[in-house]
């Protein structure tokens, strides 16, 4: 049984909304980034490597979101286009709003960190009038990254396209997408989380993330089965957990359960994983798959990705997922 039906009537897969940085990761890898002298340039903000990772499968994508008018602006643009994303719903700012910058520190494959530079970044400046309701409508799927939600009017232009693809019959996918930055308390995270996570038809986030969101909800024994139940009785008809190299698991509204392991990586940083995994955990869906082979199909796109000094430019092809995977079924 298709575990998931999405609509068919409409020309695009899959519209994302929010975050569009740069990602500057560490060439001197595997030591602090008080050692580090250079860095490489890559399209970056976790909605966007979701977006491409979608496009390098073949699915039709766009994006909705704001840049800064400066050469960051244009060349996350540029970049977009050149993989194939329609960028007719990405805006320019025009008020000296920045691009956000994620400098990625490589300690060792399992020491990763994040420094974020996202003070007036042009992508928390997306106006709710600036959502266009029509490539929504005409999207199979939006994703809605959480981290969107952090600041005014990203907030409300986030939650109008929620009430826009509602409208429309698109599904919503939510990557909870927790960053410490940019919020103001933890409170606040919570209640716009909810807020995202009860229009979603699909729900992925981590423990840690779904702690956050759920921190109002009572029941301290946050178990993945409770956080699964709870959020069938809104939208959800999936909710993901992801345990890092522990793997995943996720439920279905009807009452299944799915564990999902991992594919050995020769891991050069821990980022880009769970954009990876997302995305090749709704291809799969999207092909109308079984949610387990969905869930080994972003495993291992995961796995291509950590062993990648990239997320965005690792996000892989079909032929090489495929080829990846053909290693361990011949083992
Ligand atoms: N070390 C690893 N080796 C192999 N697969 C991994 C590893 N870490 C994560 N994965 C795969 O990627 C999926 C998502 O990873 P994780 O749970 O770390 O999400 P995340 O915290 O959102 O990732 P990110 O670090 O990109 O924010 C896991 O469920 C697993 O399938
Ligand atoms: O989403 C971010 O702001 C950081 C990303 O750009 C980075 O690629 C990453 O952390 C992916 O998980």
């Amino acid at each position: 049984m298709v575990p998931v039906t999405f609509p068919t009537d409409k020309p695009l897969d899959f519209v994302a909304i929010g975050r569009l940085c740069i990602d500057l990761n560490a060439n001197e890898i595997n030591r602090p980034m008080e050692e580090t002298m250079t860095f490489t340039k890559y399209v970056g903000g976790s909605p966007a490597n979701i977006a491409i990772g979608m496009s390098r499968l073949d699915m039709k994508s766009a994006f909705i979101g704001k840049v800064a008018d400066d050469q960051m602006g244009r060349f996350i643009v540029q970049y977009l286009h050149n993989n194939g994303i329609d960028t007719s719903g990405v805006l320019t700012d025009r008020t000296g709003a920045v691009t956000g910058l994620a400098f990625t520190e490589i300690k060792s494959p399992e020491d990763c960190s994040i420094l974020m530079y996202r003070d007036n970044v042009a992508d928390l400046k997306l106006e709710p009038g600036e959502v266009d309701e029509a490539l929504i409508a005409s999207s199979k799927v939006l994703l809605v990254s959480g981290t969107a939600l952090a600041k005014s009017p990203s907030r409300e232009a986030v939650l109008l396209a929620l009430r826009y693809a509602r409208k429309h019959g698109t599904k919503v996918i939510f990557d909870i997408d927790y960053r410490p930055y940019t919020w103001t308390n933890p409170q606040e995270t919570a209640i716009y989380y909810h807020a995202a996570a009860e229009k979603s038809d699909i729900i992925i986030g981590t423990r840690e993330e779904f702690d956050m969101l759920e921190q109002f909800d009572g029941n301290d024994e946050r178990n993945d089965q409770v956080t699964a139940s709870q959020w069938f009785s809104h939208h959800a008809e999936i909710v993901v957990i992801k345990h890092g190299k522990e793997g995943s698991i996720a439920y279905a509204k009807d009452g299944s359960s799915h564990r999902g392991s991992i594919f050995p990586a020769k891991v050069i940083k821990t980022f880009g994983a769970g954009d990876s995994y997302a995305a090749g955990f709704i291809y799969g869906l999207m092909q109308g798959w079984e949610i387990s082979r969905s869930m080994e199909f972003g495993s291992a796109c995961a796995s291509i990705v950590i062993s990648s000094h990239s997320c965005s430019d690792a996000m892989p092809k079909l032929e090489q997922v495929e080829a990846f995977m053909r290693q361990f079924k011949q083992a």
